[in-house]
C-alpha cells in the first residue's frame, strides 16, 4: 500500500530516512518542512520529497509523521500536531533524547498514536546534503512505545526500520536515556573537553596540533558535532550525563593515582579490561558499529600510484565501494584505504596486492 510520509526537520536523519525509504517504496509520497524551506528545494530536485510544505498542519493526510528536529523543539511540534494528525496516522521522532519527548507526548494527549524512536547512526555533520540512503544501515533503531501504543502500529513502524535495514530494539524510554547518556552523551562531552583542553595546552607554535595523529583524531571526530543539537541533546538528559560523568571523573582519578602511585601492575590491567569489552563489539557483523570491509595499502607518493591499485584490482574483478588517502598518518608511506562490499572481497583484495608486493594491513 502507497503511504504518505511527513517529515519535520528535514537535515541529516530525516533526510537519510526519507532517501531510504523511497528508495524501496519509490510509489511512497514524501513531505517535509523545515526551518528554512529553501534548504528542502535540494531533496526536491533528488526526486526524495514530493511535496515541501510550510506548515505542520499540511501534514493532515499523513500516514506517518517523522519529528526530525533538534530535541528541545520537538515538544513544541507535538502541540502544533496535536489536532492536526488523522486517525491511524502513526506519529514518531528520531530524537537522541526520549523521555522528555514521552513527557510532551502524555501532556499533549498523543500517546495513543505516538512511538518514539533513535537510529543509533549518524555523523558528525549536519544537513540533507549528508544525507544517505543507507544511513541506519545495520544499526540498531531504538523504538519506545507508550502504553497506549496498539502492537499493530508497532509492526507498522518496525517494518519501516527493517525497509531501511535498521535493527529494531523496544526500550523504555527511561531506560533508552541511562543508556545513551552512557555510550553516547559522555562520549561527545569527553570529546568535546579534550579538545578544548588541548587547543588551550598548546604551545604558540600549535606543535600538539601538528602532530596528532590517529588516536587523537579517532576519539575526537565527534567533537566537530553541531553545536545547536548537543547543547540540546545535553540540557534534556542532564540528570543521567551527570550520573555517569561523576562515575567518569572517578574513573579518572583512580588512573590519576595509579600514575601517581607509579602502579604498573593497575595501568596493564586498565587497558587489558578495556581491550578485551572493547574487542567483544564486534564491527564486522550487525550491530552499532558498521560493517566496513577495508583494506590498508602503503602506497609511495607518485602519479599513477592509486590507478595502478585500481586496475589490478578491476582485473580480478574485485569491485571496489570506496578508495582514498587515509589522511591522518599511521602509516610511513601513503596509505591508501579501500572499501569493499564484502569480507570475501577484502580478502582477495588483501591476498592479490600482497602478491604484488604491497605492503597490506586489513582492519
Ligand atoms: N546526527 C546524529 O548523529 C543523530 C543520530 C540520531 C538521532 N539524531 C537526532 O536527530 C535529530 C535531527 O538531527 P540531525 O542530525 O538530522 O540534525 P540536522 O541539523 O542535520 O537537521 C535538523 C533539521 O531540523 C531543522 N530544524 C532545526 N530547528 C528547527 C525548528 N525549530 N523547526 C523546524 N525545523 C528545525 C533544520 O533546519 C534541519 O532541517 C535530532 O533530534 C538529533 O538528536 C541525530
Ligand atoms: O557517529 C556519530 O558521529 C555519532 O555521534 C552518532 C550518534 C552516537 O553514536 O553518539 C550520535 C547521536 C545519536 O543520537 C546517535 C548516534
Amino acid at each position: 500500500m502507497s503511504e504518505i510520509i511527513g517529515f519535520i526537520g528535514f537535515g541529516l536523519i530525516g533526510g537519510s530516512i526519507a532517501k531510504g525509504l523511497k528508495k524501496v517504496h519509490p510509489d511512497w509520497k514524501m513531505l517535509a518542512c523545515s526551518r528554512t524551506a529553501g534548504k528542502l528545494e535540494a531533496a526536491r530536485a533528488d526526486g526524495v520529497l514530493d511535496e515541501i510544505v510550510t506548515s505542520p498542519k499540511e501534514l493532515a493526510g499523513c500516514d506517518f509523521i517523522f519529528l526530525c528536529t533538534p530535541v528541545s523543539c520537538i515538544p513544541g511540534y507535538l502541540a502544533k500536531l496535536k489536532d492536526v494528525v488523522k486517525p491511524g496516522c502513526i506519529l514518531t521522532d528520531v530524537g537522541s533524547t526520549k523521555s522528555n519527548v514521552h513527557h510532551a507526548v502524555l501532556a499533549q494527549g498523543l500517546s495513543h498514536c505516538f512511538i518514539g524512536g533513535h537510529p543509533m547512526a549518524g555523523s558528525e555533520q549536519t544537513g540533507y546534503e549528508n544525507a544517505t540512503d543507507h544511513l541506519v544501515e545495520n544499526a540498531y533503531y531504538v523504538l519506545t512505545p507508550t502504553p497506549q501504543s496498539s502492537p499493530a502500529d508497532l509492526k507498522k513502524l518496525t517494518a519501516l526500520v527493517l525497509d531501511l535495514h535498521g535493527i529494531p530494539l523496544v526500550l523504555d524510554p527511561e531506560e533508552h536515556d541511562s543508556v545513551v547518556a552512557a555510550v553516547s552523551h559522555l562520549p561527545h562531552l569527553i570529546a568535546a573537553g579534550l579538545v578544548n583542553l588541548v587547543a588551550r595546552s598548546d604551545s604558540s607554535r600549535q606543535t600538539m596540533k601538528t602532530v596528532a595523529a590517529g588516536g587523537f583524531k579517532d576519539i575526537t571526530r565527534i567533537a566537530s558535532s553541531s553545536p545547536e543539537m548537543w547543547q540540546q541533546i545535553c540540557m534534556e538528559n542532564r540528570e543521567n550525563i551527570m550520573k555517569i560523568l561523576r562515575d567518569y571523573i572517578a574513573d579518572m582519578e583512580g588512573i590519576y593515582h595509579e600514575l601517581e602511585n607509579s602502579d604498573a601492575a593497575g595501568l596493564f590491567r586498565l587497558f587489558e579490561e578495556s581491550g578485551e569489552y572493547r574487542s567483544s563489539i564486534s564491527d564486522r557483523s550487525a550491530g552499532p558499529l558498521k560493517k566496513e570491509y577495508a583494506v590498508y595499502c602503503d602506497i609511495v607518493d607518485e602519479a599513477g600510484a592509486i590507478a595502478t591499485i585500481a586496475t589490478i584490482l578491476s582485473v580480478h574483478q574485485i569491485s571496489i565501494k570506496n578508495i582514498g588517502i587515509v589522511h591522518n598518518r599511521e602509516f610511513e608511506q601513503g596509505a591508501l584505504k579501500i572499501v569493499f562490499y564484502d569480507e570475501d572481497s577484502a580478502s582477495r583484495a588483501a591476498e592479490t596486492l600482497d602478491s604484488c608486493h604491497y605492503h597490506i594491513t586489513v582492519r
